[in-house]
C-alpha cells in the first residue's frame, strides 16, 4: 500500500509539470475531452442496459411496434457510440503525442544543459541509458499513465452506475429458492462482487510470477541488444583479433537467457490463459444461473433477465479491470521508477555544478587563465592532483606532462568547467573563446561540412575557408567531399580525425586552445608540421598541450610537470615556471 502511494506520488510529480506548462490549455482540454468521452461511453452502456430489458420484453411479447422502435433507438445509440469510440482514441493519441513532445523537449533541455549529461555519467549507474529514458520510457509513461488513469476512472463510474442498477434488479427479482423468496438485499451485487473478487484473487495467485518473469525478459532482451551494439561498434577490433567465434558464443549464451525466460513466460501464460478463459466463459452463464430461479418462478420477464446479465457483465468487467491491466501495472511501475531515477540524476548533476563545495570557475582576471588553490578529487573523494598557482598567460604556449593517470586530462576538464569534484578556483578572462581538442575528436554524423564546423552552425564558414584549412592540415582531398554524408568517426583514420580536429581549431581561431594528446596519432614530422601551422596561423592564441613526446618541447615556451606528491599528484617544484 505504501508502495502504491509512493508510486502515485512519483507519477504526480512527473506528470503535473506538463499540465502547468505553456501547453497546459491544450493538455487540460484534451484530458477533459478524453475523460468526458469515457464517461459518456459509460452513460451509453447504461442506456443500452436499460434497452436490453425493453427489447427482450418486446421479443417475448411478440410486440412488432416496440421491436421496431427499439431497433431504431439502438441504432441511434450505436451511432453515437461509434463517434465517441473514434474520438476517444483519436483525442487520447493526440494528448499522448503532445505530452510526450513536451516531456522529451524538457528532458533534452535539462540533459543537454551545461554539461549535465557529462556529470550524470560521473554518478555511475544511477541514471544509466538516458537514450532509453527519453525514448521508450517517456512513451510508455505517457501511454500507461493516461490509459490506466482513465481506465480506472471509467471502471469506478461503471461500477457505481451498474451496482445501483443491479441493486434495483435484485429487489425486482428476489432470490427464489425452494418455493419461496429469500430476502437478501442486493444479492446480485454481492454475487457479482464475490465472483469478481474471487477471480481477481485467483488470477493474482496464478499470474503473479509473470510480473518478475516479464521484467527479466526486458532485461535479457536489453542485454542481448546492448552486446550486439558493442560488437557493431568494435567490429574492426573483433575482426582483427578473429574474435567472431568468441562473440558468437557469448551472444548465443545471452540469447539463450532470452529463450529460457521466454519458455517460462509461455508456461505461466498457459496456466493464466486456462484460468481466464474458463473464468470468462463462466461469466457468460453465471448471471443467468443467479436469476434463473426468479425467472422460472415467473417473478421477472425475459427483459429483466437479459438486463441483469448485461448489468452483471458490466460490473464484473469493471471489477476485472485490475486483472486485465495486471501486467501493465508492473511495467508502469518500473517505467515510473526509471524516469524518477533519471530526474533525480539530473537534479544531482545540477547540484554538483552549483554546490558550494566544488571547483569554482568564474570570469575575470587580466588576460590569463589562473588556477588558485586548485585541488582536484576523483568522484569518490580520493585526492587526484593539486595545481595551485598555475597560470596560462595570453599568447603563451605551455606543455603539460606527467605520468599516465596523473590527472592531466582532468585538469583540462576542470578548466572547461565540467569537472566539479575538488576545491579552489579557476579564473578565465571575460568573454574568452576556448576550445578543447581531445585525442579522439567528436564528429556528428551528417555532412562533412557540418562535422568540421561543429559546434558552430553549418554554413558559418565559406567553402573557401574550409578548403584552405583542410589543405593546410594536409587533407586537401576532403575539400571536394564537404556535402557528403557520413559517420566520420568511423570512416576516417584516427590521424585524419586529429587533422580534421585541427581544421576546426583553425576555423574557429579560439583565444585559448587546449590540446589533449590531440596529435598523438601522427608521426613526429607531421605533428611538428601541424604545431608550426598553429604557431603561424594562431599567433595570438594561448596554447596548452598535453603530450608525452619530448619533441613537443620545441614548440612550447614552458613545460609543466605533474609528479607524485604523497597521496596525489602536484606541480613539480622548480619545473612549473621554468622556460625550456
Ligand atoms: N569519471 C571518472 N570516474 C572515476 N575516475 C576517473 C574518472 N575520470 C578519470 N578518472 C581517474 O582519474 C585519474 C586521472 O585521469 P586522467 O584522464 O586525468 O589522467 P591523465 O593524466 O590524462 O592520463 P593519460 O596520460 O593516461 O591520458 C585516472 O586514474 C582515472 O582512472
Amino acid at each position: 500500500m505504501k508502495n502504491i502511494r509512493s508510486t502515485l506520488a512519483t507519477v504526480w510529480r512527473i506528470s503535473a509539470p506538463y499540465f502547468r506548462s505553456e501547453d497546459k490549455w491544450a493538455g487540460r482540454g484534451l484530458l477533459a475531452a478524453v475523460i468526458a468521452i469515457e464517461l459518456a461511453i459509460v452513460g451509453i452502456n447504461v442506456l443500452i442496459n436499460q434497452w436490453n430489458s425493453r427489447f427482450y420484453n418486446a421479443l417475448q411479447e411478440r410486440d412488432w411496434d416496440s421491436f421496431v422502435s427499439e431497433i431504431i433507438y439502438f441504432s441511434v445509440l450505436a451511432a453515437i457510440f461509434i463517434v465517441l469510440a473514434v474520438y476517444q482514441l483519436y483525442l487520447n493519441q493526440w494528448l499522448q503525442i503532445r505530452w510526450r513532445r513536451w516531456m522529451t523537449a524538457q528532458y533534452l533541455g535539462e540533459w543537454l544543459h551545461d554539461a549535465n549529461h557529462y556529470r550524470m555519467q560521473l554518478q555511475g549507474d544511477a541514471a544509466d541509458n538516458p537514450d532509453q529514458r527519453m525514448t521508450d520510457d517517456v512513451k510508455l509513461f505517457v501511454d500507461r499513465t493516461l490509459n490506466i488513469g482513465v481506465g480506472l476512472l471509467s471502471s469506478i463510474v461503471t461500477i457505481a452506475s451498474f451496482v445501483t442498477i443491479l441493486w434495483g434488479l435484485s429487489n425486482a427479482a428476489p432470490l427464489h429458492m425452494f418455493g419461496q423468496d429469500i430476502a437478501i438485499p442486493g444479492y446480485l451485487v454481492w454475487g457479482a462482487l464475490i465472483y469478481s473478487v474471487l477471480g481477481t484473487i485467483l488470477t493474482h495467485l496464478i499470474g503473479w510470477p509473470l510480473v518478475g518473469i516479464d521484467f527479466r525478459q526486458q532485461q535479457y532482451e536489453a542485454d542481448f541488444r546492448f552486446n550486439l551494439v558493442r560488437v557493431r561498434e568494435n567490429s574492426e577490433q573483433i575482426a582483427l583479433l578473429n574474435g567472431e567465434a568468441a562473440e558468437r558464443e557469448r551472444l548465443l549464451v545471452r540469447f539463450g537467457r532470452v529463450v529460457e525466460n521466454w519458455i517460462a513466460i509461455m508456461n505461466r501464460t498457459k496456466k493464466v490463459t486456462a484460468f481466464t478463459a474458463s473464468y470468462n466463459q463462466a461469466s457468460v452463464i453465471f448471471p443467468y444461473v443467479l436469476v434463473a430461479p426468479a425467472y422460472f418462478a415467473q417473478k421477472i420477464q425475459l427483459g429483466g433477465m437479459m438486463q441483469t446479465a448485461s448489468a452483471f457483465s458490466n460490473v464484473q468487467g469493471a471489477l476485472s479491470f485490475f486483472i486485465t491491466i495486471y501486467r501493465q501495472l508492473a511495467e508502469w511501475q518500473a517505467v515510473v521508477n526509471r524516469l524518477d531515477g533519471f530526474e533525480a540524476g539530473i537534479v544531482v548533476a545540477r547540484e554538483l555544478a552549483t554546490r558550494e563545495n566544488r571547483v569554482h570557475v568564474a570570469e575575470g582576471g587580466a588576460g590569463a587563465v589562473d588556477l588558485k588553490e586548485l585541488a582536484l578529487l576523483l568522484p569518490n573523494g580520493t585526492p587526484l592532483v593539486n595545481a595551485n598557482g598555475l597560470s596560462f598567460r595570453k599568447g603563451e604556449r605551455t606543455l603539460v606532462t606527467g605520468p599516465s593517470g596523473s590527472g592531466k586530462s582532468t585538469l583540462f576538464r576542470a578548466i572547461a568547467g565540467i569537472w566539479p569534484f575538488g576545491t579552489g578556483s579557476i579564473t578565465i578572462p571575460a568573454g574568452a573563446t576556448m576550445m578543447m581538442l581531445p585525442q579522439r575528436p567528436y564528429f556528428p554524423t551528417g555532412s562533412l561540412r557540418g562535422a568540421i564546423e561543429y559546434p558552430a552552425k553549418e554554413g558559418t564558414f565559406t567553402d573557401d575557408q574550409i578548403g584552405n584549412a583542410l589543405e593546410q592540415v594536409g587533407l586537401p582531398r576532403l575539400a571536394s567531399q564537404l556535402d557528403e554524408q557520413g559517420h566520420w568517426n568511423r570512416t576516417l583514420s584516427l590521424g585524419e580525425q586529429q587533422r580534421l580536429g585541427l581544421t576546426r581549431a583553425l576555423l574557429h581561431a579560439p583565444q585559448y586552445l587546449f590540446l589533449d594528446e590531440a596529435t598523438a596519432s601522427l608521426d613526429e614530422p607531421s605533428e611538428a608540421a601541424l604545431y608550426r601551422l598553429i604557431e603561424k596561423k594562431l599567433p595570438a592564441t594561448t596554447i596548452v598541450s598535453i603530450g608525452h613526446r619530448s619533441t613537443l618541447d620545441a614548440f612550447h615556451q614552458r613545460n609543466i610537470v605533474l609528479a607524485r606528491d604523497g597521496d596525489r599528484f602536484a606541480l613539480q617544484k622548480g619545473k612549473s615556471a621554468a622556460a625550456t
